[in-house]
C-alpha cells in the first residue's frame, strides 16, 4: 500500500507539515493548493523539500467550478487549468483533482460537462498531466461518485478519471459496492476520510468533522476493499478536514494519521482473507498483530486529595498489602483484582495507569512503537518486572506484562487467605474502566485504543448529564476482557472543575454483594424513589424485585442481550466505585442509568 496524505489534514507551516508527514512514515502528500499559495516556498523548493524527505507529490488540488459552464466561461477556465498545469510540472506532479462545480454550472446536462471535461483532457494531454474529477457530496448538478464515472467513462479520454472519495460517497449513503462498475485504471486517485455519524448537511460535515479512518462510524476496510477490487493500484491519501487536528501539533496529527493508515490496511487484508503480506511499518518490518489479551492485571490510581482511593478501597473490602519493595506505592487487593495506589502522584483522584496483561511484551510493544505510540519506561530495578510502557492520547498510560507473579512478588504477600474465593459476594475482576476524554484527543483515543490494542466498538452514544451531554464510547477486546468508556465531559472544563473518576467492579451477585457492604456500614450513591416508580413502568419487574432493588439502591437495565444490576459507592473527593453485574450476557453499560446517577452525584455535591 502506498500512503499519502492531504497537507490541509495537519496544522503549521508547509514546512512543517512536509517534515512531519514524512516523519510520520508517509510516502507521499497532496499539495492543497492553500498551503502553496500561502507558502514562501517556491514550487520549486517545495519539490526538493519533498524529494530531500523521501516523499513523492502525488496530487496537486483542488480545481474548482469548471464543467457546465458558459463558453465563455470555458475559455478562462481552461486558460486558468493551463497554470495550473505548468505549475504541477514545476511541483512534479502529474495528477490534478477536479471538483464537480458548486457554483458556477448554468447548465445541467451531462453531455456538456462530458464535452468540457473532453477539452480539458486535450490540454492535460498536452501538458502530460491527468485529471481526477471528483463529485462533491454538495456539488450542483453532480455529487455522487456513479455520476462523475458516467461522465468519465462518456468522456474517454486517456487523461481523464475520477478520484474516489469516502467522504462524498458514503455521506451520501451511497453504496460502495458501485465501484465495482468503474475500471481500476480509471480510478486515478483515492481519498480515505472517516467521519462521526451526524445529521447535518454534507457541507459542513464535511468541512469541520472529517475524522481519519477508524475514528468514526463508517466502515473504511470495506470501501478500501471495494476499491481494491477494481485493481486500482495508486496511494491511499488521508483527506480529511478536521479543525481540531489543524490546531494540533503537525508531529502528532501526523503520527495520528498514519497509525490510521497501518491500522486500516491491516483490517483490510483481515476482511479479504488475503495474504497480501501481512502489514508493515514504515521502515518495512511486520506488525505483529493486536495482543490477545486476557485482561487488566492491574490499574494505578494517585491517592486523591484526601486519600479517598485508600478509603473506597477499604469500604470495598480490599486489603492493603503494602508498598513495594523500592517505590512509594502500595497495593490494595480483593479477589484477585489488583488496585495499585500511588502516593507520590499529587492532586484530585486519577486512574494513572492500566496494566495490561499479554501474552508476549515483545510483540505487543513492537506494534505500539509500528504505531508510534509514546513511549513511558516503567520504574524498573533488578529482576524487576519488565512492562512495557505507552502513553495513550488521553494521558493514561499502559503497561504491558506477560506474568502477573512477577510484578506481584515486587509487593508483600496478602497477609491472609483470600477466604473469599468462593463467596457469592465475590468480584470478578475489572467490569470496566471510565477514562475521561478531553474532547481535543478523543477521537485520536478511539483509534489509539483499537488499533494498538486491537478493542473494537465505540459507537457514540450522548448520556444526558447535570451540566449537559456527555459523549460515550465504549470499546472492548475480542472477548471482552478489557471494557473502557471513553467519556467527553460537555462544555470546556474551566479549572476549578475537578472531573469525576471511576472504574467499575464485575460482580458474581450483586444483591448479595451490596447487602454485604451495607452490612458493613459502607454509604451507597442514594437513588430516589421516583426511579424505581419509573423502573416499574418500563419492565415487567416483580414488586418484590422492585423493593429489593430499592431498598439496596441497585439500578437495574435490561436489553435484547440481556439484564443488567449496578450500584455506585458514593463519591470520595472525586472518585467513586461503581458495582456491576451481568446476566445472560448483556452487552452494554447501563446509559439510561447514567443521568438518575448523575444527578443523585450532583444532589449530594450541591448539599
Ligand atoms: O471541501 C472542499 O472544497 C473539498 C475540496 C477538495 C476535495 O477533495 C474535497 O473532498 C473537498
Ligand atoms: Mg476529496
Amino acid at each position: 500500500m502506498k500512503t499519502s496524505i492531504a497537507t490541509v489534514c495537519i496544522g503549521g507551516t508547509l514546512e512543517a507539515k512536509l517534515a512531519a508527514t514524512a516523519a510520520a512514515g508517509f510516502d507521499g502528500i497532496e499539495v492543497f493548493e492553500n498551503d502553496l499559495i500561502g507558502s514562501d516556498l517556491s514550487p520549486e523548493d517545495i519539490r526538493s523539500m519533498c524529494g530531500d524527505l523521501g516523499l513523492s507529490i502525488d496530487l496537486y488540488q483542488p480545481f474548482r467550478d469548471f464543467e457546465g459552464v458558459t463558453e465563455e466561461q470555458l475559455v478562462k477556465n481552461l486558460r486558468r487549468a493551463e497554470r495550473k498545469f505548468e505549475l504541477m510540472h514545476r511541483l512534479g506532479t502529474d495528477t490534478i483533482l477536479v471538483c464537480s462545480n458548486v457554483a458556477t454550472a448554468t447548465d445541467s446536462s451531462d453531455s456538456l460537462a462530458v464535452d468540457q471535461l473532453g477539452r480539458l483532457g486535450e490540454l492535460a494531454a498536452k501538458h502530460e498531466v491527468k485529471v481526477a474529477y471528483e463529485a462533491l457530496a454538495w456539488g450542483k448538478h453532480v455529487s455522487r461518485f456513479l455520476h462523475s464515472w458516467r461522465i468519465v467513462e462518456a468522456v474517454n479520454h486517456a487523461n481523464v478519471g475520477v478520484c474516489l472519495d469516502s467522504f462524498h460517497i458514503l455521506s451520501r449513503g451511497d453504496d460502495p459496492a458501485g465501484i465495482a462498475a468503474i475500471p481500476g485504471d480509471k480510478i486515478f486517485f483515492c481519498q480515505l476520510a472517516d467521519a462521526p455519524a451526524l445529521s447535518m448537511d454534507v457541507l459542513s460535515w464535511s468541512r469541520h468533522y472529517r475524522l481519519f479512518p477508524g475514528e468514526g462510524a463508517w466502515d473504511l476496510p470495506a470501501f478500501v476493499s471495494r476499491v481494491l477490487d477494481t485493481g486500482y493500484a495508486g496511494p491511499l491519501s488521508l483527506e480529511v478536514f478536521n479543525d481540531v487536528f489543524r490546531q494540533t501539533d503537525p508531529f502528532v496529527t501526523a503520527k495520528e494519521a498514519y497509525r490510521s493508515l497501518v491500522s486500516l490496511d491491516e483490517s483490510v487484508q483481515a476482511s479479504r482473507g488475503q495474504a497480501l503480506g501481512s502489514t508493515v511499518d514504515a521502515a518495512g518490518s511486520a506488525i505483529p498483530s493486536a495482543p490477545a489479551s486476557s485482561g487488566l492485571s492491574f490499574i494505578e490510581l494517585s491517592e486523591g486529595l484526601s486519600h479517598e482511593t485508600p478509603q473506597l478501597l477499604n469500604a470495598l473490602g480490599f486489603q492493603d498489602v503494602g508498598l513495594h519493595r523500592r517505590k512509594n506505592v502500595s497495593l490494595w487487593t480483593r479477589d484477585g483484582v489488583n488496585v495499585v495506589v500511588n502516593h507520590d502522584l499529587v492532586g484530585p483522584a486519577a486512574i494513572a495507569s492500566l496494566g495490561v496483561d499479554v501474552p508476549d511484551v515483545a510483540a505487543a510493544s513492537q506494534r505500539a512503537a509500528a504505531l508510534h505510540a509514546e513511549v513511558t519506561p516503567r520504574d524498573e530495578a533488578g529482576d524487576e518486572d519488565s512492562m512495557a510502557g505507552f502513553v495513550t492520547p488521553d494521558g493514561t498510560k499502559l503497561f504491558f506484562s506477560a506474568d502477573k507473579r512477577r510484578w506481584r512478588s515486587e509487593f508483600p504477600p496478602a497477609p491472609e487467605g483470600d477466604a473469599s474465593q468462593t463467596a457469592p459476594t465475590r468480584f470478578d475482576g475489572f467490569d470496566h474502566i471510565a477514562l475521561m476524554q478531553p474532547w481535543q484527543r478523543a477521537d485520536e483515543a478511539v483509534l489509539f485504543y483499537r488499533s494498538v490494542l486491537g478493542l473494537s466498538g465505540a459507537g457514540s452514544l450522548d448520556v444526558p448529564g447535570v451540566r449537559g451531554l456527555v459523549q460515550s464510547r465504549t470499546l472492548e477486546s475480542p472477548g471482552s476482557a478489557i471494557r473502557l468508556a471513553l467519556n467527553v465531559p460537555p462544555g470546556e472544563p474551566n479549572v476549578e472543575t475537578i472531573l469525576p473518576v471511576h472504574f467499575a467492579l464485575a460482580c458474581t451477585n450483586l444483591v448479595a454483594t451490596v447487602r454485604e457492604l451495607k452490612a458493613a456500614g459502607v454509604q451507597l450513591l442514594p437513588i430516589p424513589r421516583n426511579y424505581y416508580d419509573d423502573l416499574q413502568a418500563r419492565f415487567d419487574l416483580t414488586d418484590e424485585e422492585i423493593e429489593t432493588y430499592q431498598s439496596l439502591d441497585i439500578l437495574f437495565d435490561r436489553d435484547a442481550s440481556g439484564s443488567f444490576l449496578q450500584a455506585y459507592t458514593t463519591t470520595g473527593g472525586n472518585l467513586f466505585i461503581e458495582l456491576v453485574e451481568r446476566q445472560d450476557g448483556y452487552t452494554g453499560y447501563g446509559a439510561a442509568n447514567a443521568p438518575v446517577r448523575m444527578a443523585s452525584q450532583q444532589r449530594r455535591t450541591t448539599a
